[in-house]
């Protein structure tokens, strides 16, 4: 059993550099959480002190319901999968998995039976007796992962562990490791930048940004309610779209207005901003929430000129001028756009989002 909790929790590297500042995080016993973020915002940090790697310097980390500020790494129940493997090339796959227990001195049939069982769930069993040099990306991560899970740890760590793969071998392995997740019942927490990972593994994630929090949601909240416009951009692919303009409100209805472009919004999302009359706003619109009917409805109309069709499987991005500004919106591929066309979209405006101009703050939530 491993809850972790962060109380007000920062860390300051020697250097004066904060990494994270004042975070407060509950992770449940058994949940996966992924720590979702740009280059630098300090997710390795985060697990590197739930790892015991790097001291809070500010704050407090609980396991459960006692402090780890000054426990050591070998004393917290916790496994580490690196993006770099860290496997040991002299050794053999086998004695990499054992590696661990075999330090902890576990009796030798216990090590046997852990290992054997843990290399048949990573379907590696005949591989047991090659070196790291022989294996393929793919596999070495298996290694990796198999050495943390003969562990049995109460908390798993995975600090990118896929980002060394092929797109192809990114995607199975996320569904192994989801499985793994399921199997072992343990807490996991997993790093990564990469939106598609977080959306398809977590239970909830975290978006960081400098050092701080921005949101702590499921994926579905994460994605269909950003806090603010760097969550909104941070998932989403193409990225979601901005139209920066004003809100009007007249007679209960709450319309988006920039230049010829006026969309209402649909009364579940415009009850939110009837106070707002005159208020400057963002406007999001993700790119495949658009969709073309012969007649777009006044107050849904998004029109523009095709400036670029770029083909992805059974869908195609549609680049498209509105006001001046350059849109991307994914649609069918079946329709059939040239550039320079003017063309009009229908926006699905229950899903619009609004950001306040100048906080970029979510004005709906
Ligand atoms: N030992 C250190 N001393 C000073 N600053 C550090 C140290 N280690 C990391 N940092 C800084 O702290 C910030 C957070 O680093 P961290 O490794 O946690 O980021 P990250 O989100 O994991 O990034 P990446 O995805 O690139 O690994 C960065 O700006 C980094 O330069």
């Amino acid at each position: 059993m491993a809850r972790i909790l962060f109380e007000n929790a920062s860390k300051r590297y020697p250097n004066g550099f904060v990494a994270l500042e004042n975070l407060n995080l509950e992770i449940k016993d058994k949940e996966f959480v992924v720590l979702l973020g740009p280059s630098g915002c300090g997710k390795s940090t985060t697990l590197n002190m739930i790892a015991g790697l790097e001291e809070v310097t500010e704050g407090n980390l609980f396991f459960d319901d006692e402090t780890v500020n000054y426990t050591p790494p070998h004393h917290r129940d916790v496994a580490m999968v690196f993006q770099s493997y860290a496997l040991y090339p002299h050794k053999t796959v086998y004695e990499n998995i054992a590696f661990g227990l075999v330090m902890r001195k576990h009796p030798k049939d216990d090590i046997d039976r852990r290992v054997r069982d843990a290399a048949e769930r990573l379907e590696i069993t005949h591989l047991l007796d090659r070196r790291p040099s022989q294996l393929s990306g793919g596999q070495r991560q298996r290694v990796a992962l198999g050495r943390a899970m003969v562990r049995k740890p109460a908390v798993f760590l995975m600090d990118e562990p896929l980002s060394n793969l092929d797109a192809a071998l990114r995607i199975s392995m996320r569904a192994e490791i989801k499985e793994l997740h399921r199997s072992m019942q343990t807490t996991f927490v997993y790093v990564t930048h990469d939106q598609a990972e977080a959306l398809t593994l977590a239970d909830r994630i975290v978006v960081m940004r400098s050092g701080r929090v921005q949101q702590i949601g499921t994926p579905d909240e994460i994605y269909e309610h950003p806090a603010n416009t760097f969550v909104a951009s941070f998932l989403g692919n193409p990225p979601i779209n901005y139209l920066d303009g004003v809100l009007s409100v007249e007679g209960g209805k709450v319309t988006f207005v920039r230049g010829e472009t006026r969309l209402d919004f649909a009364p579940d999302r415009g009850k939110k901003l009837l106070s707002y009359d005159g208020r400057k706003v963002r406007l999001g619109i993700r790119a495949e929430d658009v969709d073309e009917r012969a007649e777009a409805a006044d107050g849904e109309v998004i029109g523009g000129t095709v400036t670029s069709v770029l083909p992805v499987g059974s869908d195609q991005f549609l680049g498209l001028k509105v006001e001046g500004q350059e849109l991307f919106f994914r649609v069918n591929k079946d329709l059939r756009h040239n550039y320079g066309d003017q063309i009009k979209l229908s926006a699905n405006t229950s899903r619009l989002h609004v950001f306040d101009a100048d906080s970029e703050m979510s004005l709906i939530g």
